[in-house]
């Protein structure tokens, strides 16, 4: 299937290539030169020829309004790359009886992914409204105890939550990537996706929230600027950066930071790793504002909390789909402000998810973090229970909304714009899922 995949992207970037201008048809050749010498690298490679097309000046322009205007002339033809998949016999239980039977008829297996659909699902003890979900495209825990145990074994080794290593277990931010990225099977990846979500957990429960680990307001945003520098190394500074180094050792968090991001270049393009960097730079604006709050005993209006949280959301950790899938969505389909506005609506329902199973632990600190069932609850000066209906609403909506705009961007002809967008409901999915069952929320 991977190899009918690569055939059709092929062929597409051919056309693709026909039409823009000589520079970048020199680009795209430049590209192939370095082509792949296996078949997931040559997939690669033309997802980077698409690229490189897609950044030359005028053909740049031209190539992403055309992408962007739906399947007519040459996109009629592009179409059929991310058309329908023909039905494929025993799709939907593929990879060893790893999935679950699909509830939708036609089921698009193509290149290790396919959607399962949406659906009203029951969450907590059920007694709220159901939340409207992607449903779950892959469970399968014995992946997840492999990547869970790598990952156990990495905190160790980086440091990281030392004294609780148990706990950290049982958490299981291994299972939370294997049920978040149903469309790898590779638990190298799988792993990578792991390390960067507990790293960034690790920062918001040492930094930001957990007051037995060291949080403290007034802390929070020196710590987030070396975060920065773990993650993205400044230039060397002469006898400055030796300094930088010994903190960037000192600290667990910087470690498993600095860890985390090396795995990360190893598998991701230079674009690819700037993304996930500059989106956990954005992130930090929001924990500034919670801190600023907290510091000053301030309860911030709700929708004042939500516009942070949309920026400190599960955005962050969509950005890493495509890596862990092992292909490139383009750069400036990405940040489409289409394509931008699914995923932040998908990034910010997934951490209402978040919200809902945090409330009641949250409510029962002294020094309560902002979380949204609270916060409605004291605005409104009404019940828990009727504050997490209306965050349920909120949820629903942006889910809907999501699936409006995923329904809107089909008719843009990119296999990878098509395998990101299900990529993201997967990970609303997964999110969905292990919130329901990590013992992290209980
Ligand atoms: C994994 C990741 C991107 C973390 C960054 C921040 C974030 C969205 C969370 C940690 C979730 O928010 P919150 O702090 O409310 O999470 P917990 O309830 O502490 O799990």
């Amino acid at each position: 299937m991977d190899r009918v995949a690569a055939v059709d992207r092929a062929a597409a970037a051919t056309e693709v290539a026909a039409v823009e201008k000589a520079a970048a048809v020199d680009k795209v050749a430049a590209a192939r030169d370095v082509a792949a010498v296996d078949e997931d690298a040559a997939v690669e490679k033309v997802a980077a020829a698409t690229d490189v097309a897609a950044v030359g000046e005028e053909g740049g322009g031209a190539r992403l309004r055309w992408l962007l205007s739906g399947p007519t002339g040459l996109g009629a033809s592009a179409a059929r790359i991310g058309g329908a998949a023909p039905a494929v016999p025993g799709a939907c239980t593929g990879g060893g009886g790893r999935f679950r039977p699909s509830p939708v008829p036609f089921i698009t297996r193509l290149g290790g992914h396919f959607s399962p659909g949406y659906a009203e699902r029951e969450w907590g003890d059920g007694s709220f409204s159901p939340l409207y979900c992607p449903v779950t495209a892959r469970i399968d825990e014995g992946l997840a105890r492999e990547v869970n145990d790598r990952l156990v074994a990495w905190a160790r080794e980086v440091g990281i939550y030392a004294d609780q290593l148990d706990r950290f277990h049982d958490t299981g931010f291994g299972r939370l990537a294997v049920l978040a990225h149903p469309d790898s099977d590779d638990p190298d990846l799988l792993l990578l996706a792991a390390q960067m979500n507990a790293a960034w957990w690790a920062c918001d429960d040492y930094y930001a929230d957990e007051t037995d680990l060291g949080a403290t307001p007034t802390e929070l945003p020196p710590r987030l600027a070396l975060v920065m520098s773990a993650m993205d190394a400044p230039p060397p500074a002469g006898k400055y950066t030796a300094q930088l180094g010994e903190a960037l050792e000192a600290d667990p968090v910087l470690v498993a930071l600095d860890s985390a991001t090396a795995h990360l270049r190893r598998h991701a393009t230079p674009s690819q790793v700037m993304r996930i960097c500059n989106t956990t730079f954005q992130m930090y604006v929001s924990w500034t504002a919670y801190a600023a709050w907290r510091h000053l005993g301030e309860v911030p209006p709700v929708w004042r909390y939500l516009a942070a949280r949309q920026h400190d959301s599960f955005y962050t950790s969509m950005t890493l789909i495509d890596v862990v899938g092992g292909y490139q969505l383009d750069g400036n389909l990405f940040y489409d402000p289409r394509v931008h506005r699914a995923v932040m609506q998908a990034g910010t329902a997934s951490v209402i998810v978040n919200d809902l199973h945090s409330a009641a632990k949250e409510a029962a600190d002294d020094l309560p973090d902002c979380n949204v069932v609270l916060l409605i609850a004291a605005e409104e000066g009404c019940s828990l229970e009727e504050a997490a209906e209306t965050a349920v609403a909120l949820h629903n909506r942006f889910v809907r909304d999501f699936e409006a705009g995923q329904k809107e961007l089909a008719r843009v002809p990119s296999p990878e714009l098509r395998r990101f967008l299900l990529g993201v409901q997967g990970w609303m999915a997964g999110g969905f899922e292990w919130h329901g069952s990590s013992d992290r929320y209980k």
